[in-house]
């Protein structure tokens, strides 16, 4: 079939997937349907399973859709990695132990190329613009989990990827760190006026870093509602005092969950 696509933000169309290992076939994605214009900030909720890293997975040209297909840019997601379009975070991102944290966030550009002194200067500054500076010269070991996830999003940004797509990155962090850095990663998304998809566990996380936040139905995933989320780019932690922000909570919650029942309050429901 032939997808005509238009715009040249990350575009997701009528894409469906099957794995299958031995003789065990999941159907992990059916029809799914998305677009996120350049320059917005997307996030991707859904229970365990529904296929949320599936999809972040085929933009970023780690498996291919089984139908439909995936644009970022305008280009298929493996013309976007041969252009260094965008860049991948993720929960576990590693960092090589025996190297410091200015050779980790060189690395990128070592790969690709870069020369020594450009790479220098680029990993210095994106270290500043995740707040490690005075760290340079740290081990991994040596830095809370925080910090080496600051350092993921360093290395990540040096290549000045106009795309970011970042799969639970502040998973495996506090919830005070898990805020500081959500702050922390709005400052840079509107210094780089990059593109994100976001995959989260977290309703009130998807909410502050999102402009719209798409809900995956139960494995097969679909999407199966939009909620707009209209506060701007202009955010601070004040955005959770705004009742706007408990509606957009409820709503969500809703999306996932179905109406809240007497016996189980809207207030107590969770997900995972
Ligand atoms: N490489 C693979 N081989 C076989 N099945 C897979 C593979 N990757 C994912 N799956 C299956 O596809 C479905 C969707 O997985 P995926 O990791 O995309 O979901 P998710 O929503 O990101 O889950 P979680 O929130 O738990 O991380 C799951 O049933 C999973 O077991």
């Amino acid at each position: 079939m032939d997808y005509r696509f238009s715009g040249d933000g990350l575009s997701i169309r009528d894409v469906g997937m099957v794995y299958r290992r031995d003789d065990q076939v999941t159907t992990a994605l059916v029809g799914c349907s998305l677009e996120i214009p350049v320059g917005s900030w997307a996030s991707l909720i859904g229970a365990s399973g529904c296929g949320k890293s599936t999809l972040l997975r085929i933009l970023a040209d780690i498996v291919a859709p089984t139908t439909g297909a995936a644009r970022v840019g305008g280009l298929s997601p493996s013309e976007a990695r041969a252009m260094r379009s965008f860049a991948l975070v993720s929960q576990q991102s590693t960092m090589l132990p025996w190297r410091t944290i200015l050779a980790n966030v060189e690395l990128g550009l070592e790969v690709a190329g870069v020369d020594k002194a450009e790479r220098r200067r680029r990993a210095a500054e994106a270290i500043e613009l995740v707040g490690l500076k005075g760290f340079e010269q740290a081990f991994p070991a040596e830095l809370s989990g925080g910090m080496r996830q600051r350092a993921a999003i360093a290395r990540a940004l040096t290549l000045k990827p106009r795309f970011l797509l970042m799969d639970e990155p502040f998973g495996a962090l506090d919830e005070i760190t898990r805020e500081k850095l959500n702050f922390e990663l709005l400052r840079i998304l509107k210094e780089t006026a990059a593109t994100l998809l976001l995959v989260t566990h977290s309703i009130a996380e998807a909410i502050i870093l999102s402009d719209v936040v798409a809900v995956m139905s139960p494995r097969p995933g679909r999407i199966s509602h939009r909620v707009e989320i209209g506060f701007g780019h202009d955010r601070t932690a004040a955005m959770r005092d705004d009742p706007r922000f408990v509606a957009y909570e409820a709503e969500l919650r809703h999306a996932l969950h179905g109406p809240p029942t007497a016996s189980r309050p809207a207030t107590e429901l969770s997900f995972a």
